[in-house]
């Protein structure tokens, strides 16, 4: 975990942001001169000093202080370009106004520290390895620096629960509908372990064709098939030492789920053809949108396989659950699909707001993520029009006003997202592709198909 000194006199404007850095997982501890800080920085070590230029201007000479507050960011209420200019030639990463809003502090500080991070791994990476590899903590897991945006309750129990599960070894098993963040999630999982310099391996047991799936996770011997010409190392190899995310794991066929158990119970892999087998030390997190137990019940998946996955659960809620979190990641998204196409910063509206929180996400982060982008590349340079958004009940509706008679008998009320999924692709399969229709929903064309299956949706 990451430690923050906040350096301010009592009634300093910057003691505000005590409590929420530690809302977002800091470590915060409060001194008012910088002798105190120095003290407590021989017993704590401190990754960034926060400083209130009020104690800096109190000092004859704070250059005799540099080697002490190695990183540091100076806020000052009486801000000026002068004082600002010898804040960073003394050595602080940034000069803000005080008071800063959250959201720009959080930004610096979370650049700082990254920084600093980068700075002190590079001489050091292989020393550090040996000595103690610490659990990687610094992640503010929640906050748009670190990658994952969530601040509702559901989604800070589900890091807590992160933050506990990356100290172990334990066997992880994620749950929650398509789009909703697995992988992204059992990555993070990676980054925050002890495995975090080694390998993560992500791999879709849906995408990989059956009749390659053992060769390409366990690997194979020359000649172990017609077509096998040269030893291959599976991915499992790949991941030694670091995590491998097995996502769809539903998907895995039978025989390969044996295999697998033998990773899991005996720490060992054997190469399709071979007759030894290698020691290996993996991490196994994997994902699914399916009823794994249903499956057992049905014969499709190993009952000793599924109580040996199932050894720790993280389930994801679906993103018409994360309160606040939807609005968060919209404006987040504005903002990246913005500068990833060039197009000026748009002004995220109370009406752009309302219409996203309207929409009931069955497709999640990815169908926003697909949505937000429509939104952004066909609106007008002077405004983000929601209706750009071209979400699939305004589709609905517009069909309903053209009197299409299947949407006609579309429930009004009461309708579950899988009936409303169902109506959909039946309504637009003529006319669409599989591609065009995944698309429209913000699911992949594996997860549609997934749906058919599930929802026994016919084809045209
Ligand atoms: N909390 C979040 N904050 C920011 N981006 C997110 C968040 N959750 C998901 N995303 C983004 O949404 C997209 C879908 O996420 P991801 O692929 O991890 O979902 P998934 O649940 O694994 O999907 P599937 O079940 O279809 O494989 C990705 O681009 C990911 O970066």
């Amino acid at each position: 975990m990451h430690h923050i000194t906040l350096i301010c006199p009592d009634h300093s404007l910057l003691k505000e942001s005590e409590k929420w850095l530690s809302k977002y997982g800091f470590q915060v501890s409060s001194h008012f001169s910088i002798e105190q800080a120095k003290k407590h920085h021989k017993r704590v070590e401190s990754h960034l000093f926060l400083i209130d230029y009020e104690v800096i201007r109190q000092l004859d000479d704070f250059t005799k202080y540099a080697e002490d507050i190695p990183h540091h960011i100076v806020l000052d209420e009486k801000a000026s370009l002068s004082v600002g200019v010898s804040a960073m030639a003394q050595g602080a990463s940034y000069y803000l106004p005080l008071p800063t809003n959250t959201e720009t502090l959080l930004k610096h500080v979370v650049n700082t520290l990254e920084q600093n991070d980068v700075a002190a791994l590079a001489p050091q990476n292989t020393e550090r390895k040996s000595v103690e590899p610490s659990v990687n903590e610094a992640l503010p897991l929640g906050t748009p620096g670190s990658g994952i945006i969530g601040q509702c309750p559901l989604m800070q129990d589900l890091f807590s629960d992160m933050r506990k599960i990356a100290r172990t070894n334990a066997t992880v098993l994620i749950r929650g509908e398509s789009g909703t963040g697995k992988e992204l999630i059992a990555k993070a999982l990676h980054h925050l372990s002890q495995r975090h310099n080694n390998p993560v391996v992500s791999v879709n047991c849906a995408a990989i064709p059956e009749n390659l799936i053992e060769s390409e996770l366990f690997g194979h011997e020359k000649g172990a098939f017609t077509g096998a010409t040269t030893t291959h190392e599976g991915l499992i190899q790949t991941a030694d030492k670091g995590t491998l995310f097995l996502d769809e794991i539903g998907e895995l066929p039978i025989e390969a789920q044996a295999r697998l158990l033998r990773v899991l119970q005996e720490g060992e892999v054997r190469k399709v053809g071979a007759t030894t087998t290698q020691k290996v030390d993996i991490r196994i997190v994997t994902a699914t949108h399916r009823d794994l137990m249903g499956m057992v019940e049905e014969g499709l998946f190993r009952e000793d396989l599924y109580y040996r996955l199932y050894v720790m659960e993280l389930l994801l809620p679906p993103l018409r659950e994360r309160g606040e979190d939807i609005s968060l990641l919209a404006k987040n998204l504005v903002e990246k699909t913005c500068l990833k196409h060039n197009i000026p910063p748009y002004h995220y509206s109370k009406a752009f707001d309302k219409a996203i929180h309207q929409h009931s996400w069955p497709g999640n982060v990815r169908e926003l993520e697909n949505a937000i982008e429509r939104a952004v590349i066909l609106s007008p340079p002077e405004k983000l029009e929601a209706a750009n958004l071209k979400l699939a009940h305004q589709e609905r509706h517009t069909k309903k006003n053209n009197s299409n008679p299947i949407e006609q008998s579309l429930p009004t009320s009461g309708t579950t997202l899988d009936d409303y999924l169902k109506h959909f692709v039946l309504t637009h399969q003529d006319e669409f592709t599989e591609t065009q229709i995944a698309h429209s929903l913000g699911i992949s064309r594996k997860s549609l198909w997934e749906r058919r299956q599930k929802l026994n949706i016919p084809k045209k």
